[in-house]
């Protein structure tokens, strides 16, 4: 099976265009303020417009309000939302399009739990829990953690990069992942050649 890799906190066209040259097949945009990767709405929108057509666009939101969402919508054309905060089913649902929940990991009943509460997620993202932070820290989770049975379509993240990311699928059997700061040269800055790498090391794992 193919790997699904998602690239996230795009903030250059230059870095959107190389991961998409080196196989990314979703690209991520954070409009939450309190990042260091957070990207104006009007230049995440000039970056998608230059991207071929079938590459996902996911804009991630923390604890957004439903207007300011509904609004980066109008400007931006997103094929995904990733909610990584606290948001609750119906806040989700609200915007009618498909979705990814994040859920920050502290045991393996946050796992299960995660997708009954939120059955119509496109997937649950499971990311590492950092106290204060939201995600996008580099660091892991304790892979062990992971449930035998999942129950619905799930994607690793939290502190993956090119050295570690093929263990990561080897031990966890995950067939999706995502990436922020492991693939960067410095904050919202990604390294062409981590990407290039960490792109091939999942390309190598089919
Ligand atoms: O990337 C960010 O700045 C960010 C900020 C707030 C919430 C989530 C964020 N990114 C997501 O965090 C995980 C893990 O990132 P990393 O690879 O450990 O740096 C990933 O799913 C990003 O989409």
């Amino acid at each position: 099976m193919k790997i699904q890799a998602k690239i996230c906190g795009i903030t250059r066209l230059e870095d959107a265009l190389s991961a998409v040259a080196y196989g990314a097949d979703a690209l991520g945009f954070v409009f939450f303020s309190g990042s260091k990767r957070f990207i104006q709405p009007e230049n995440a929108r000039r970056i998608i417009q230059n991207l071929p057509p079938f590459v996902q666009t996911v804009g991630l939101f923390v604890n957004e309000s439903a207007e300011n969402v509904q609004k980066i919508l109008a400007t931006v054309p997103l094929t995904l939302l990733q909610f990584h905060g606290d948001e609750s089913p119906t806040f989700c649902q609200q915007f009618h399009r498909p979705y990814l929940k994040a859920v920050r990991v502290q045991s393996t009943d946050d796992m299960l739990h995660a997708f009954a509460r939120y059955p119509d997620a496109r997937a649950i993202l499971f990311d590492a829990y950092v106290d204060g932070e939201y995600g996008g820290t580099g660091h892991c989770f304790d892979w062990k953690m992971l449930p035998e049975k999942m129950a619905g379509h799930w994607i690793l993240s939290g502190g993956l990069n090119p050295d570690n990311v093929a263990q990561a699928l080897h031990e966890t059997g995950a067939l999706s992942v995502d990436v922020s700061s492991g693939v960067e040269e410095s904050a919202g800055v990604k390294s062409p050649e981590k990407m290039r790498q960490f792109l091939f090391a999942c390309q190598s794992n089919c």
